[in-house]
């Protein structure tokens, strides 16, 4: 074949370095009759159940996990099929494929989506949040690193390399422990990192069968995975040393044990305390976690940038709301005001499609980025990345919508199953 089946004149934004996610279908089904294949299949529903069959025991408990009774993980998914997309026909702008670029906190993206901050990612491939920083620079996406992740802070800024747009998720350590958190934000901003993600919904892990049932708690496993930040920490190390009169490699489990009362003191801060994130953090915050127009309200009063409306995936509040459910309204209070990101429960392009109309900036990938990690390291991130972004590409051209602008991505190309 000499000619691509699909070409996309309006390509000048993504010709940067690395394969192009709007270009894998055409390259599948081409390099499909001769030699290629992706390393694990398409359908992205089935990603979960084949990582399943990958992991240990505890480490599928703990990703596919979630709180109580898993209602609000299932409403997650179940909010996305309330709405239908109404595909229009003949629309001229189908001569271009759709710009998926968008602007947020002053840096042009070319597409709508980032890597959640995921934790402790070594339990899913040894190379973990390096494999997924280096994905996430090649497809270029941002990556939001976790506090709890298992490299450090620097290690990840070097995998993430000098053209990786990153982010920095923080696990807030109460008021007494304020010395590390500003250690933490200054070696985050040091590394590159622009922006700070500070999740409200985790002071405290959910409750969560899974993991009780394996008696699993991945910070308190033998090989401390998920403490890389504290134990590479000058702060936290030096006051390990002054209280236990040892480096925190002579008692790792004593370490371990310690950040993670640190980094998860199981109690809430305040509103208040938000000022003391801004006067350490010389950039944009994003507060993670919310789910009501009242907290909603209370981020622009605050004056952060932005917000993460998200229920943890469904890992901590059992019988809360679907995180896409209460996104309209949240955005009809705020969205003038600051950026709207979105999370919990997108597996497929409609579903950021979908989010999108309803006023997200952009969304989050949670759970499918770390079951791609799991079934191919590096290249299945790359894979489950350029899928969604493919499929998200095709879903917006095949419904006639010319870009992911809130111009053209709205409410008016949606309706309610309900009131058909
Ligand atoms: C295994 C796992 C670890 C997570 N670790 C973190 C974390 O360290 N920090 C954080 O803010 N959110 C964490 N999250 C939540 C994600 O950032 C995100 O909100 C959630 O996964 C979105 O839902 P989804 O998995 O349905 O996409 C974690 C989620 C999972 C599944
Ligand atoms: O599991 C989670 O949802 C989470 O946020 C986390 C990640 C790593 C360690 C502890 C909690």
């Amino acid at each position: 074949m000499d000619s691509p089946t699909h070409t996309r004149p309006n390509m000048k934004k993504h010709s940067g370095p690395g394969p192009d996610p709007l270009a894998y279908e055409t390259e599948i089904y081409q390099k499909g009759l001769t030699y290629s294949r992706p390393p694990f299949t398409f359908t992205a529903l089935d990603w979960e159940p084949l990582a399943a069959e990958r992991m240990s025991a505890e480490s599928k408990g703990y990703v596919t996990g979630n709180a109580g009774s898993g209602e609000t993980a299932r409403k997650n998914r179940l909010a996305f099929e309330k709405w239908s997309i109404l595909p229009r026909r003949l629309v001229d702008t189908q001569k271009h494929f759709p710009d998926l670029s968008i602007s947020i906190f002053g840096q042009d993206l070319p597409f709508p989506i980032a890597l959640a901050p995921v934790g402790v990612q070594r339990i899913f491939n040894p190379d973990g949040e390096i494999a997924s920083a280096k994905a996430a620079a090649k497809e270029r996406v941002p990556y939001i690193m976790s506090t709890a992740s298992s490299a450090s802070i620097e290690e990840v800024a070097r995998a993430n390399g000098p053209d990786g747009d990153r982010w920095f998720q923080l696990y807030w350590p109460a008021n007494e422990h304020d010395d590390i958190t500003i250690s933490i934000l200054s070696r985050a901003k040091k590394a590159g990192f622009s922006v700070l993600v500070v999740t409200l919904d985790t002071f405290i892990l959910g409750w969560r069968p899974s993991d009780m049932n394996n008696g699993y708690n991945p910070f308190l496993r033998s090989d401390q995975v998920g403490v890389a930040i504290g134990f590479t920490d000058p702060v936290f190390r030096k006051q390990f040393r002054e209280t236990h009169g040892v480096e925190v490699e002579d008692e790792q489990g004593a370490a371990a044990a310690e950040w993670t009362r640190t980094v998860f003191p199981g109690f809430s801060h305040n509103w208040e305390d938000v000022k003391f994130l801004q006067r350490h953090w010389d950039g944009p915050i994003v507060l993670k976690g919310i789910q009501t127009v009242a907290d909603a309200k209370k981020c622009v009063e605050i004056g952060v940038q932005g917000i993460v409306v998200s229920n943890h995936g469904g890992r901590q509040t059992d019988g809360g709301v679907s995180s896409l459910g209460v996104l309209p309204r949240i955005v009809d209070a705020v969205g003038a005001h600051l950026e709207v990101i979105f999370d919990s429960g997108i597996r497929c392009g409609a579903d950021i499609a979908k989010a999108m109309a309803l006023g997200a900036k952009m969304c989050l990938v949670g759970r499918p980025y770390v079951y791609g990690l799991v079934l191919g390291g590096e290249a299945g991130v790359s894979h489950v990345v350029k899928s969604l972004l493919g499929d998200l590409d095709l879903t917006l051209h095949l419904a006639g919508i010319p870009s992911v602008s809130p111009k053209v991505l709205n409410r008016d190309v949606l309706i309610r199953e309900a009131d058909l």
